[in-house]
């Protein structure tokens, strides 16, 4: 069977236990949202198509277990994204505290360069608001991270967040493709001149020796 999609990529999303990863995850995938908090053990997957820029996109997003307890299992996926979401919750100071250690942990887990944006979910909940959409957008400035303040519940923000990590993955992913492609030509070139200048080596000497 033809394959449905151009490219399949690796998405992950890390963040404080009940800031709302397996709801924003849901909302997009599904179109749902479910109120219920049931805590996420170790990791789960969700996948999806998206047409970006022309390009269908099949994305595999791993939604990981914000407890403390599982991250030796989560940690082990973070070297296998290709763009990862930080969430906090904008009800939740210390979930926003947070996303400093969670940077710091994929930093220190990956050698390769890896996409990624920043998000304050639960953005309907005004009233229990402890994060400022200034300070959302200060910290993912800090770390050069597109800033989205998202709601799983009332379907804000979650395909434009989605959407524009896959956009980076996918261009980050062609930016690799022609930097490979312009050290094979440059290669070619280089090689092609020097068999040139080895054939006009071996006739002179040809000649030198008739003379
Ligand atoms: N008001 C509001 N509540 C939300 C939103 N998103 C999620 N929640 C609630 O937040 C709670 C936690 O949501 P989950 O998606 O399970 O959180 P999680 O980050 O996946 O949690 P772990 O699996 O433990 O890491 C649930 O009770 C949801 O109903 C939102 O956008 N707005």
């Amino acid at each position: 069977m033809a394959k449905q999609y151009d490219f399949l990529f690796r998405l992950l999303m890390l963040g404080d236990s009940g800031v709302g990863k397996t709801c924003m995850l849901r909302r997009f995938t599904e179109s749902d949202f479910d109120s219920s908090h049931i805590s996420t053990i170790g990791i789960d997957f969700k996948m999806k198509t998206l047409e970006v820029d022309g390009t269908k996109v099949r994305v595999q997003i791993w939604d990981t277990a914000g407890q403390e307890r599982y991250q030796t299992i989560t940690k082990q996926y973070y070297r296998r994204a290709q763009g990862i979401i930080f969430v906090y919750d904008i009800a939740d100071k210390q979930s926003f505290k947070h996303i400093g250690k969670w940077v710091s942990d994929v930093d220190e887990c990956i050698a390769q360069k890896v996409e990624t944006i920043l998000v304050g979910n639960k953005c309907d909940d005004a009233v229990r608001r402890q994060v400022t959409k200034k300070q959302g957008t200060k910290l993912a400035e800090s770390y050069g991270m597109p800033f989205f303040e998202t709601s799983a519940s009332a379907n804000i923000n979650i395909n434009e967040a989605f959407i524009r990590l896959t956009e980076l993955v996918l261009q980050a992913h062609q930016r690799d493709v022609d930097n490979l492609l312009g050290s094979l030509d440059s290669y070619l070139d280089k090689a092609g001149l020097e068999e040139e200048k080895e054939s006009k080596d071996t006739n002179c000497s040809q000649k030198t020796c008739s003379c």
